[in-house]
């Protein structure tokens, strides 16, 4: 069996019969270079790091176009960097998979050390530091979820932990914030030397998110003594300090086992998959779509790797807003979010199936076409019609990209507001368009409040993905809803879903707990003239068995008049390789 190392390497030929590519550079030479010369640290090393941040690294390499890797960090909680990265010698097999069911195999050696972030774990940490006190540093660079950045509660207020760091100080942050502080707060005592701190997460205004997430933290600790102001004011100078916007987009779902069991077909071993204690899904390949866009504004004080080479694109402030709010508000990831939470309730394990259902199509395509791209101001760079088309009719639909509900379906109380917000707000806001004459989000809506219930359309118990809010949410539904004229009737369909007891307790979820959450929703869904009409579409969803599917068809005109359920694909059809 081959084995992803740097011994495993040596047995080229082997790797080139099994179709891999192979790095083109002296991996020792880079690495004994980034160590002198440290240019790029990057903060998240999951799963969209190594598929497309890594690769872009790679590409210049390749090209002798680059003569450093990146730092690979994993964040305090991180377990991936001990349990896939050493073990592998920092190594990682790609996989891109097209259309047409092609798998392109790349070993990715770019990644030149991997640390954890843990001032805990000295000798990694003082790795780090030394990077970070280095003026050769030009970029520090994040994938760390929409979570990572958080330091309030939901309804204002620092979290506890945030609290904890605070008072704790630089030398034993635990939260991301403020273990990049601390180490920003150590290159600003050495010379206050330039940087770019580079988000690449899904969240408008990523970079903003990220400069308060710092600037807070650095605050915080002047305000207690364990920070000088001048720190403050390092971060807050725009000519030396920068934090740019990015848009980034390439679906890569969590390891598949199907991806696993092919490499070993190939002859390739040791691809495992592992689940750390926080969620996260790692193993020693990556598997991705092969279609990719990153769009950074080009803000780079200290200067940036020639990533144009890697195909990355650099623009201005407005084009990349413009360009992140095409694909995470409009044309992208809310068409994800209907998809996840419509999938759980339905019984899909795979995107590619959901887009086979004539039902969920729509609804993909009627928040996408009709109610996302009508708001949608153009980037210029990306034309979000052919994106969309892109994303409609190649991308969702590929079979041989093996993503599920499940993984989308993740933190969607951190998402549903950016998700959906921005568009409700814009139909609020132009005279010309109304927000009550949406259908397709206001389902999308209802879809994830009937999934928080954690019983599928079938009347089965499904675990809901993680989710920070999940138990909190799933309290205010618990508190049975107010019996009233408008809601006697579902109070009826409810109890006739009694049956299942143990899975349903056959009072009326109170739905309107969540709905009335206009923090949640980036929006007050009530003055939208949207909140009456989402808690009917979650009462029809709960009108016995094959409601959810019922209200889905109803609502977007879509009813089937044939005995003939395409609802239930069977998982095995989806499996294409
Ligand atoms: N996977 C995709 O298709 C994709 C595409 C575009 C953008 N993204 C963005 O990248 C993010 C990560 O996606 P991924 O597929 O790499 O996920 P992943 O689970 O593989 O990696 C997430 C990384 O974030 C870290 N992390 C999680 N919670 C954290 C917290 N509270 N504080 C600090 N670190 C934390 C984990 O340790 C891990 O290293 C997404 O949330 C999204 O914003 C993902
Ligand atoms: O990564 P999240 O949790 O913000 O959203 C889940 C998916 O929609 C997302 O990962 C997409 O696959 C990605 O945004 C495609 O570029």
């Amino acid at each position: 069996m081959l084995e992803l190392s740097e011994r495993g390497l040596e047995h080229t030929e082997a790797w080139k019969a099994a179709g891999v590519e192979l790095p083109r550079f002296n991996r020792r030479q880079v690495a004994e270079h980034t160590l002198d010369h440290p240019r790029w640290v990057h903060f998240g090393a999951g799963n969209i790091f190594r598929s497309l941040i890594a690769k872009a690294q790679q590409k210049l390499l390749n090209q002798g176009l680059a003569d450093t890797g990146i730092i690979a960090a994993g964040t305090p909680d991180s377990e991936t960097i001990d349990l896939v990265y050493r073990p592998h010698d920092n190594l990682t097999l790609l996989v891109e998979m097209d259309a047409e069911g092609r798998l392109r195999k790349e070993v990715l050696a770019s990644v030149a050390e991997a640390l954890c972030a843990d001032p805990f774990r000295t000798d990694d940490y003082a790795r780090l530091v030394r990077a970070f006190e280095n003026p050769s540093l030009q970029l520090v660079s994040f994938t760390v979820t929409e979570k990572g950045y958080a330091l309030t509660e939901p309804r204002g207020g620092y979290t506890q932990e945030a609290l904890n760091d605070f008072e704790a100080g630089p030398e034993a942050a635990e939260q991301v914030m403020a273990v990049v502080a601390a180490l920003a707060l150590r290159r600003y005592r050495k010379g206050a030397s330039p940087l770019a701190f580079v988000s690449l997460d899904n969240c408008p205004h990523n970079g903003d998110v990220l400069r308060k997430g710092l600037t807070t933290v650095a605050k915080e600790w002047a305000i207690r003594g364990h920070a000088e102001k001048g720190f403050v004011h390092y971060l807050e100078n725009r000519s030396l300090v920068s934090f740019p916007l990015t848009m980034i987009d390439k679906i890569t779902p969590r390891p598949s086992s199907l991806i696993r069991e092919e490499l070993k077909r190939l002859g390739i071993g040791g691809m495992e998959e592992i689940t750390s204690s926080r969620h996260t899904y790692a193993a020693p390949f990556v598997n991705a779509e092969n279609i990719e866009y990153l769009v950074i504004e080009d803000d780079f004080p200290a200067g940036r790797p020639p990533l144009e080479a890697a195909g990355i694109l650099f623009a201005d402030r407005d084009t990349v807003n413009r360009a992140d709010a095409m694909k995470v508000t409009a044309c992208l990831n809310p068409l994800h979010t209907a998809l996840a939470v419509t999938g759980c309730l339905l019984g899909y394990t795979r995107i590619s199936d959901e887009m086979r259902d004539p039902v969920l199509r729509a609804l993909a395509e009627r928040i996408g076409r009709n109610e996302g791209l009508p708001v949608v101001v153009d980037p210029g760079i990306l034309s979000p019609e052919k994106f969309l088309d892109e994303v409609l009719n190649k991308r969702f639909p590929n079979p041989f990209i093996p993503d599920t509900p499940q993984r989308i379906a993740s933190d969607t109380s951190k998402k549903i507001g950016i998700r959906f917000g921005h568009t409700l707000r814009a139909y609020m806001e132009r005279a010309e368009l109304d927000a009550a004459d949406l259908t397709a989000i206001p389902l999308a809506i209802a879809a994830w409040c009937r999934y928080l219930m954690g019983v599928d359309d079938e009347g089965r118990p499904f675990e809901p993905s993680p989710d920070p809010m999940l138990e909190e949410l799933r309290r205010r539904l618990n508190r049975p809803a107010d019996r009233t004229a408008d809601t006697a009737e579902a109070f009826e369909t409810a109890s006739k879903m009694s049956d299942r007891k143990d899975v349903w307790p056959g009072a009326l979820p109170n739905v309107r707990a969540i709905l009335a959450d206009a923090e949640l929703f980036a929006v007050d869904l009530y003055a939208a003239g949207l909140g009456g009409k989402i808690e009917k579409m979650f009462r029809d969803m709960l009108d016995g068995p094959g409601a959810v599917r019922r209200t889905l068809e109803r609502e977007l005109g879509t009813e089937r008049h044939d005995a003939d359920d395409p609802a239930r694909i069977p998982a095995e059809r989806s499996n294409p390789l």
